[in-house]
C-alpha cells in the first residue's frame, strides 16, 4: 500500500536518507525504527510532498500523495503534533480540516471522543495542551477523513503509559479492519507491541527489517532459542539432551537452542510440566537496535559495528 522505493534525500552534501526501499502491507502496521537523525521524518515529509525525493520515489495506493484528490480521506498524517495552530482550539481544528474535506461537522464530536478528549478540553485553546492532548488531537485530524491509510511520526511521544495502550489498541484494530499504518519511533518498546513488521533506519540506510520474531532470531546469530522453565528444570533438561537439542541453566530457567514448539513437544511427550515458555533472547532485540544503529546513537552505544544479519534483516 505504501511503496518507497529507492528513496534518496539529500541536503547539500549531506545525506539525510539513503537509498532506502521498503513497503507497508494492507493490514499491517509497521514500525519505522530509528535513533534520532536516523531519517524518519524526512522519509515521511517526502512520502506526504512535503519535502522532494533526491532520488526514487514514496507511492501510496500506487500514486504520488500530491496527485491523490482530497488526500486527507484517503491518507491520515500527523507528523509534528507541536504544530498546531496555538490559537485555535481543540474543536476549531478539527472543524476546520473536517470543513476542508467536505466532511460533515458531527465528523468532528466522533472523532474527539474517540480520541478521548473530553469537551471541556475540546474548548481550550491548543496552546493551552500538553504534549498528551497535541498528540491525540493530532490523530483525531489524522483519522477525521476515515483513510485507509496511516503515516504517523513518534505519536506516542507525550503521552502517558494509558494513552501509550490506548494507542497502541488504536492502532491494532484500525489495521485488523484493514488499514495500513507506518508508525515511527526511536523507542524499540513503543513499536515492537504493536508492530507487524518493522524497518529499522539508521544514519539514513535501513539496517534491518522484519517480523518481531525475525529480528529476535537475528539477535540470537541466525539461531533459534526459547527461553524454558518448567516445574523440573533438571528433568526437562534431560529429555532435551536425549532429542540431541542443547540447554543451559538461565537463572531459574533454561536457555535452549530450538524453537518454543520443538522444546514444548518434548515436555509434552515427558509429561513434564512448564510454567514458562518463550522465543528467544527478549534482551536481545534492544542490544541488536543498539548495535545496528550504534554509528548514529549520540551516546550509551556498543562500538563494535553492526553484525551481518542472516535472516529478515536488510544490511
Ligand atoms: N531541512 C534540512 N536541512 C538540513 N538537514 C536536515 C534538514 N532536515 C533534516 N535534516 C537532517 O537530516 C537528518 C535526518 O533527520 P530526520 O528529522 O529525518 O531524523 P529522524 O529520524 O526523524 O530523527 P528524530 O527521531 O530526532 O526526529 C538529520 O541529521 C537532520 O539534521
Amino acid at each position: 500500500m505504501i511503496h518507497v522505493e529507492g528513496l534518496t534525500r539529500k541536503y547539500g552534501s549531506f545525506t539525510a536518507v539513503d537509498d532506502i526501499s521498503f513497503e507497508c502491507r494492507q493490514g499491517t502496521v509497521t514500525g519505522f525504527l530509528g535513533p534520532n537523525g536516523a531519517g524518519k521524518t524526512t522519509t515521511m515529509r517526502v512520502m506526504v510532498g512535503l519535502t522532494p525525493a533526491t532520488h526514487g520515489q514514496v507511492t501510496i495506493g500506487g500514486h504520488h500523495y500530491r496527485e491523490i484528490p482530497n488526500p486527507g480521506r484517503h491518507v491520515g498524517v500527523l507528523l509534528d503534533a507541536s504544530a498546531q495552530h496555538a490559537g485555535r482550539t481543540g474543536r476549531e481544528v478539527l472543524l476546520l480540516s473536517s470543513r476542508t474535506m467536505g466532511l460533515p461537522d458531527s465528523r468532528v464530536e466522533e472523532m474527539l471522543e474517540r480520541v478521548s478528549l473530553e469537551p471541556a478540553e475540546a474548548k481550550r485553546t491548543v496552546r493551552n495542551y500538553s504534549l498528551g492532548m497535541r498528540q491525540r488531537l493530532g490523530i483525531a485530524n489524522a483519522l477525521l477523513g476515515d483513510p485507509q491509510v496511516l503515516i504517523l511520526d513518534e505519536p506516542a511521544n507525550g503521552l502517558d503509559p494509558a494513552g501509550i495502550r490506548w494507542m497502541r489498541d488504536l492502532l491494532k484494530g484500525y489495521a485488523a479492519q484493514g488499514g495500513t499504518v507506518l508508525l515511527s519511533s526511536h523507542l524499540l518498546h513503543e513499536v515492537e507491541q504493536v508492530a507487524d513488521e518493522m524497518v529499522v533506519i539508521g544514519r539514513g540506510r535501513i539496517v534491518a527489517r522484519g517480523t518481531r520474531a525475525q529480528l529476535l532470531r537475528s539477535a540470537s546469530g541466525g539461531l533459534a532459542t526459547t527461553l524454558v522453565t518448567a516445574v523440573d528444570n533438571e528433568q526437562l533438561h534431560r529429555a532435551l539432551t536425549v532429542k540431541g537439542i542443547e540447554a543451559t541453566a538461565a537463572g531459574a530457567s533454561l536457555r535452549v537452542s530450538a524453537e518454543p514448539i520443538d522444546v514444548g513437544r518434548v515436555a509434552a511427550e515427558g509429561s513434564i510440566v512448564l510454567t514458562d515458555l518463550r522465543a528467544g533472547n527478549e534482551d536481545g532485540l534492544e542490544e541488536l537496535f543498539l548495535q545496528l544503529t550504534a554509528d548514529s546513537q549520540r551516546e550509551g552505544a556498543p562500538q563494535q559495528p553492526a553484525q551481518p544479519m542472516p535472516e529478515g534483516v536488510n544490511p
